[in-house]
């Protein structure tokens, strides 16, 4: 492919770009002052192609109309004297060119790949309506993919040179996704690969070839043979229709030269997805019929996580579709997000332009939230060569081909020092969260206050601002340690009482006809419904040495006692007694969970509620592969695991564990 772009006008455009982000040159130090950026937002642009066949401009009005650089206007199918106002962050129109759409929409993005952050370029749109002219362009009008990688790897070249503090590297892999499987457009003979999550959320795909690339013209070599791998079709609207989602990975790394020898990895998806098909015009049948099956349900799945991304919804069902679980990272995710709808002005694509309109409309509000992908590093002076067979579990590995011809260095950069992060204050443990183990936290503590324990949710409104959470959540510390040490004024209370107890004892008073004085203690809000207990149940309790708190079993419903205090009036038989897990007994119990599912065999894993053989081996496979898991949220990115399931398990365990730490300390 010529790129058709000189060397010279691309670095213009790059320092405009640069003028305009504010960033630039100091992006070392910028990164170095704060780890985490703020959250930046899926930017929607909407790009109308002009007439294909222009002589139908004038019998064919075209049904979209742009107003300015960000809205357009189309006619209101229910009322043809009406139009239907979209407004974006761009609107190109029928006249915009390659380079307008590359340096007003794509090229400000590629800055943050050397910041070690995440980027992705997603051209969505019906079937014909331009995605692989935006994408790919042609020799004459070359689109964003050879722009970008021509930008990037002079940035890279610029930035690693000799003397600068990093050493960086760029590879390219190219994938497709056909019919659900994900398969390698650099090495057609592989098989369907597998999607696969590290612990700390970044995606990969073991056994993916990645090629190394430093010049255009060696993109070009791999680039070229690869797309024409890509599955394509004629269908009734477009003679070369795309039936996969086309997608371009583009990986910088980089290396400090000096110590402490950190090492980041920025990724960049170029994603030409299949278009949006109503099978009634396409004509499809057949193959193709099936093929747009396969589109289409990704693309719903697409348009759900969107949704679920908007809403705030605690599962976002990424792993409904290969297509949605792949772009984990790049939506809603750690990846800066640009989706450029394409558009038709032909009246025969009206619905389908209003259903992308639609769905432009909705990507709009994601939230992404950017951090850096950095980690420290011993100097390694040749990238470790992995098999995918090393790099897969033991189920992947029956089906892994044969020897890897690139170098793929492990995927998951060594954890910060355990001691670093302890000494961290509680908000800044939650603000160096990654994102999706805080949407995590956030869901379990809905989870938990749905069960009433903990009083309002953290997240009670959907698009309440990260900072107001992040003060709840400090709060709530607070609010720990203080119920922390009411328990502890209690406990030193029941002692008292014991001791007192002993002395009427060795007074020969029988302890069942002693007057016994009781309290409850909310320590936190009633789990259920408070329980009645008959005093004398209580009185024997009381004499126990579990007194503090008993969990009874009573028509086979666990109850469960708050502490005695015994210093208090006694007050009357028909009193209530709540049944409470305090916030700490709850910790307890998720620490057990998480030890148990570090350090325990399939068969000890298999003595939690809800984990039979099959989750105990998955789960003991994932460990091998990705090291121990950090919350017992992480569950969730076991394969094989769904989001629902995980909480279920949570519900069932969580309760019951820390209830048991409690009566038994030990
Ligand atoms: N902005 C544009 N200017 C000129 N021609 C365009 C433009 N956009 C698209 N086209 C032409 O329209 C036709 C269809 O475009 P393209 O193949 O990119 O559609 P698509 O959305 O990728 O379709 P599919 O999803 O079926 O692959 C092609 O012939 C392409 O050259």
């Amino acid at each position: 492919m010529a790129a058709g772009v000189s060397t010279l006008q691309r670095r213009r455009e790059m320092a405009a770009a640069t003028a305009t982000s504010g960033a630039g040159r100091c992006r070392l130090s910028k990164v170095g002052a704060s780890r985490r950026p703020p959250p930046a937002r899926v930017r929607v642009a909407v790009r109308l192609r002009p007439f294909v066949d222009r002589t139908a401009r004038t019998s064919d009005p075209p049904c979209v109309r742009g107003m300015d650089s960000c809205s357009l206007e189309i006619a209101n199918w229910r009322n043809n004297q009406e139009t239907l106002k979209y407004q974006f962050d761009a609107f190109y129109g029928e006249r915009s060119t390659q380079q307008d759409i590359y340096t007003g929409s794509v090229q400000p993005i590629l800055r943050h790949l050397l910041e070690g952050q995440n980027a992705s370029v997603l051209a969505y749109g019906p079937t014909g309506a331009g995605k692989t002219h935006t994408m790919l362009g042609s020799p004459e009008q070359p689109g964003v993919i050879p722009r970008a990688l021509m930008d990037l790897l002079q940035l890279t070249r610029e930035e690693g040179t000799e003397g600068r503090p990093w050493a960086l590297s760029v590879t390219m892999s190219y994938l497709e996704i056909y019919q659900e499987k994900v398969l390698d457009l650099l090495d057609p003979a592989s098989g369907d690969l597998v999607i696969r999550e590290d612990c700390r959320g970044n995606i990969l795909i073991p056994g993916l070839t990645q090629k190394p690339i430093t010049s255009f013209a060696d993109f070009e070599r791999h680039f070229l043979p690869a797309s024409r791998n890509r599955t394509v079709g004629a269908t009734r609207l477009n003679q070369r229709s795309s039936r996969s989602h086309a997608v371009l990975l583009v990986k910088v790394d980089q290396r400090e030269r000096l110590a402490p020898f950190r090492q980041r990895e920025g990724k960049l998806y170029l994603i030409d997805l299949a278009g949006s098909e109503d099978n009634r015009r396409t004509g499809n049948k057949g193959l193709r019929l099936k093929e747009s099956g396969a589109i289409n349900t990704s693309l719903f799945v697409l348009g759900k996580v969107v949704d679920a991304l908007n809403q705030g919804l605690p599962r976002v069902p990424y792993r409904d579709s290969k297509l949605t679980r792949l772009l984990q990272d790049s939506l809603g995710g750690s990846a800066h997000s640009i989706l450029i709808a394409n558009i038709a002005p032909e009246r025969r694509f009206y619905l389908d332009t209003v259903s992308a309109l639609n769905f432009a409309a909705r990507s709009k509000e994601v939230i992404n939230r950017p951090f850096t992908n950095e980690s420290l590093q011993p100097p390694v002076l040749a990238p470790v060569k992995l098999s995918q067979k090393e790099l897969l579990g033991p189920p992947e590995a029956k089906r892994a081909r044969g020897p890897e011809e690139v170098e793929i260095r492990s995927p998951e950069p060594m954890a910060a020092p355990a001691s670093a992060s302890q000494k961290l204050s509680p908000l800044q443990k939650l603000s160096n969260m990654d994102p999706a183990m805080l949407e995590r936290l956030l869901s379990l503590d809905r989870l938990l206050a749905s069960q009433g324990s903990q009083g309002a949710p953290l997240l009670s409104t959907p698009k309440r601002e990260r900072m107001v959470l992040m003060k709840t959540m400090e709060e709530k510390d607070l609010e720990i340690e203080r119920l922390k040490m009411k328990q502890k004024e209690l406990e030193a209370k029941v002692l008292a009482q014991k001791a007192e107890d002993s002395k009427e004892k060795e007074n020969h008073y029988p302890t069942i006809l002693r007057p016994l004085s009781h309290r409850t203690v909310t320590v936190a809000k009633p789990l259920k419904k408070a329980v009645v207990m008959p005093l004398q149940l209580i009185q024997e309790q009381a004499a126990s040495p579990n007194a503090e708190i008993h969990i009874l079993k009573n028509k086979g419903r666990k109850r469960k006692l708050e502490s005695l205090d015994a210093s208090e009036p006694e007050e009357k038989a028909e009193d209530c007694w709540e049944l409470e897990i305090s916030p700490e007994l709850l910790a307890h119990g998720r620490k057990k969970i998480l030890d148990l599912l570090n350090e325990g065999s399939a068969r000890d894993l298999r003595s939690l509620q809800r984990i039979g053989p099959k989750k105990a081996q998955l789960i003991v496979g994932w460990r091998e592969l990705h090291g121990p898991f950090s919350q017992v949220e992480d569950l969730e990115r076991v394969e094989g695991i769904t989001g629902k399931q995980m909480e279920s398990f949570l519900k069932a365990n969580i309760l019951g564990l820390a209830a048991g730490q409690r009566c038994d300390p030990s």
